[in-house]
This record gives C-alpha cells, structure tokens and sequence, in this order.
C-alpha cells in the first residue's frame, strides 16, 4: 500500500494534501503516515504469530533511534510493541510516551553509570552488553542498587551483511560487540558476576539489509553458541537477532519481513525439535527502517532556482542539518513533486541552506519545478530527524503525524530563542 500517493495530480499522505501541512504548519516539515507505522509493526507481529493461530514467544523491540517522537513511541507501545534503546534519553523518552521500561532492552557500546542505575531502577528487560569492562561496571552499579541485571551478550558473528561500510556493525574491525571467538569466555566471565544473571544472546549485523541471508547465516552462528553454552551449564532464555531489514528508496527490492521471518521461524523450530525436545526459546528483533523508514518523508519548499552552465541547483529551504544522511552516507532519497505541473523539466542537484558544500539532499534529478513549489523527500521517516542537528542556528522541523483525513502536530518547530536558551554569556 502507498502512504504517499497522487490523486488528481496532488500528492497526498494518506487523505490529506501535502500542500495544505506546508500551509498549515510550515516548511521544513516531517509528516509521517499513521497507517504505515501499523502496517510495518504489524508485518512483524503478524509473523511473530505461529501458523496463525497461537502467539508464538516473541518480542518485537522497535529501535528508537530511528524515530523517536513520542507519538510515535506511543503508537507502537499501543500495539504491544519493546523497545531497543542506547541512551538513558531514549529510555525516558519510551517512558514519556507510555511504553512500558520491562520490554526495553538497552543497546550500545558505552553505556555510563548513570544510565546503568537509571536502567535498572526501571527494571528494564535485559542489557545487550558489548565488552567485558561493560560487564564489571553493570556489575558494581547493579550490586550497589542491590538487584541483578539481566545481560545479553551481543556477539559479533564476523558475518559480511553486504550494506553500506558506514551501517555495516557486524564485521571484526566493527567496534560493536564481542569478537566470536571471544563469546564463550566472556559468558564464562558473566556467569561468574554475582549481579548479574545471563539471560541472553544478541547480534545485529547492519542496516539497510536487502538480503536475509547475512542474517541467517549469523542465526546459524549463534545458534551453536547457545548450544556450546548449554554444555557449559549457561541457559539461555532468549535469542535476540537485532534489527537491519532494508526499505526501497530507489528501486531496491528488499526481502519481505514475512519472508524473513519464516525463514528464520523454520530455522529456530527445527533447532529447538532436533536438541531441546521441542523447548521454545523467546526471539526477539530490534527494527527500526523497516518500520519507521517508509512512514515518513521530508516536505521542503523550493526558495530559488539558480541555472548555471555546468548545472542547476534548486535550493530549498530544508538542509543537511534537517536529512543527513545523503551529506553521511552519499544516500539516495527520491525527489517528488507535490503539484505535478506543466514547467519544462530540467535536471537539478536539491541542496539546502547551509553553507557547505556538502549540504545536497539529491542530486542530478529531473524535475519540472518553478520557485515556490513543494518538493517531498521520500522515505525520510528512518534516521531523518533523530539525526538532524542545529548547525547554522537552524532549528530542527516541526513534525506532523496524518491519521486519514486528519493531520496532527507531533513536533514545533524549533525557535532561535530556543536554541540558544541554554547558553549563557560569563560577567
Ligand atoms: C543494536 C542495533 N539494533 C537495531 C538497530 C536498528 O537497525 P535497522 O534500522 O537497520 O533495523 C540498530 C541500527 O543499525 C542497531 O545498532
Ligand atoms: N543512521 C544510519 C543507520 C545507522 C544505524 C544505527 N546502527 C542510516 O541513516 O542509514
């Protein structure tokens, strides 16, 4: 289904204009589609049910990195929905929106004491621990609260997910994880720890994913650990297999979560028959793109076009300040017009503002565009945002949330006065 779609030549986000949010609210705006939110979380819930009938023992823990508005938390934490988090912000943001902290698992390489206690005294679900010091400070900080911390370890299964070198985490040179090789002693060292209780594996090889077989190929991996720990006495109760499903922004054609997930679904059940006697094991999955990616997209206005003998620029008034990831990552989002008029079309670089030459959001697209015209720039509902930053006093855009026919201001746009209300000049 298309969340952003032409009807009588104007695109719209489910039933209502894209030009009457610019009108109402302002360019640069995010809007994101309520229905896509659903759709894409229910893609994996629905998939997580066993031949259809019963609910199998699984946890979807949507990534909130990738979009973080509490509506859209909210949205999700109503659905069922975990949450994996990697900051003590995004957990008080979970929190905020009414998710609830014991299906949140905490990811990332750094965690300080602060978030450890602040963590625990919510009794969040389980720890994805990255390397053994993590281990001893988690540790210290859980015996001082006087509780244990339930660890995952998250291993790096040294699997090439075949992705962008930048969203690439599970390869050896990645600082993410516990090398393979290390995994058993490091859960020998865990199991050891007195505040700390080994519930778990985890992995996450990558982002933007357009194959399942990386993943299953890690599965395969981790599968073994658990077996080699079982042997140890060290049972595990979960198996966490991370996020990195791919979305389409040009024409990729990413494998389908369904696929995916009955895959892996065969994979684990055929494992748990042949060496458990049938004994089920929780799985969860960390998403993030695959749910918030193509639920968004970024709506700009054209300020001026500039034709020049080498090229054209149309310069629009959202920048890489806004959507970062084509400044990052040389990404590629789709440019749509949102009147589709009679202009003659010209081949344009979209760039923004900010004075760098590295503030492009497209480049070398076709468009039949005048001054003033509203461009959308597709599939901007993943990593948009949460990755948008202040530079050149620009506050950050306002955020809008359609439910049909109906379009709800999820986020103001950021004033001057704001940005700079926490600074203070010394006497
Ligand atoms: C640990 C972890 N889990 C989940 C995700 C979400 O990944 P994706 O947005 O590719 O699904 C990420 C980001 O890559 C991550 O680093
Ligand atoms: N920010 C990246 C994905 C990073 C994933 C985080 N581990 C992107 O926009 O594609």
């Amino acid at each position: 289904m298309s969340y952003f779609s032409y009807q009588h030549g104007a695109l719209y986000a489910e039933g209502v204009p894209l030009a009457d949010i610019a009108r109402q609210f302002g360019t640069p705006v995010y809007v994101y589609s309520k229905a896509a939110f659903s759709d894409h979380y229910a893609a994996y819930a629905t998939a997580c049910k066993a031949n259809g009938r019963s609910e199998r023992d699984a946890l979807v823990c949507y990534s909130v990195k990738s979009n973080s508005n509490l509506a859209v938390l909210n949205l999700l934490a109503g659905l069922g929905s975990g949450f994996d988090i990697v900051s003590g912000g995004e957990l008080q943001r979970v929190i905020a929106a009414g998710g609830d902290p014991r299906k949140v698992i905490f990811s990332g390489v750094g965690k300080s004491r602060e978030e450890m206690r602040l963590a625990l005294s919510h009794d969040i679900l389980c720890f994805n621990v990255e390397s053994i010091p993590e281990l001893h400070r988690l540790n210290e900080v859980a015996g001082e609260m006087g509780r244990k911390a339930r660890v995952s370890l998250r291993v790096n299964p040294n699997v090439d997910a075949k992705t962008h070198p930048y969203i690439s985490t599970g390869l050896k040179e990645n600082k993410f994880g516990i090398a393979f090789e290390d995994s058993l002693a490091t859960y020998r060292v865990a199991a050891d720890l007195k505040h700390i209780e080994v519930t778990g594996i985890d992995c996450h090889i990558g982002s933007q994913l357009l194959d399942d077989a990386p993943l299953l190929e890690a599965l395969d991996k981790v599968i073994e650990l658990i077996d080699q720990l079982a042997t140890e006495g060290i049972v595990l109760d979960h198996l966490d297999i991370g996020g990195g499903i791919g979305i389409t922004y040009a024409d990729e054609k990413p494998v389908a979560v369904s696929d995916y997930l009955n895959r892996l679904f065969a994979r684990i059940d055929a494992w748990r028959r042949e060496k458990h006697g049938g004994a089920p094991i929780k799985v969860m999955f960390e998403p993030g793109r695959s749910i918030s990616g193509n639920a968004g997209i970024l709506l700009t206005e054209v300020q001026f076009l500039k034709h020049g003998a080498d090229k054209n620029f149309a310069i629009v008034d959202a920048a890489m300040n806004d959507l970062m990831r084509p400044a990052m990552y040389e990404a590629f989002h789709d440019v749509r017009t949102v009147a589709q008029r009679g202009e003659e079309a010209k081949v344009y670089d979209v760039v923004g503002p900010v004075c760098e030459s590295g503030d492009w959001l497209a480049r070398q697209r076709t468009l039949a565009i005048a001054q003033g015209d509203l461009l959308a720039i597709m599939s901007a509902g993943a990593y948009g945002m949460t990755m948008a930053s202040n530079y050149n006093t620009r506050g950050r855009a306002a955020e809008v949330m359609v439910d049909g026919d109906k379009a709800h201001l999820i986020r103001k746009r950021e004033t001057p006065q704001e940005l700079f209300a926490l600074e203070s000049i010394p006497r």
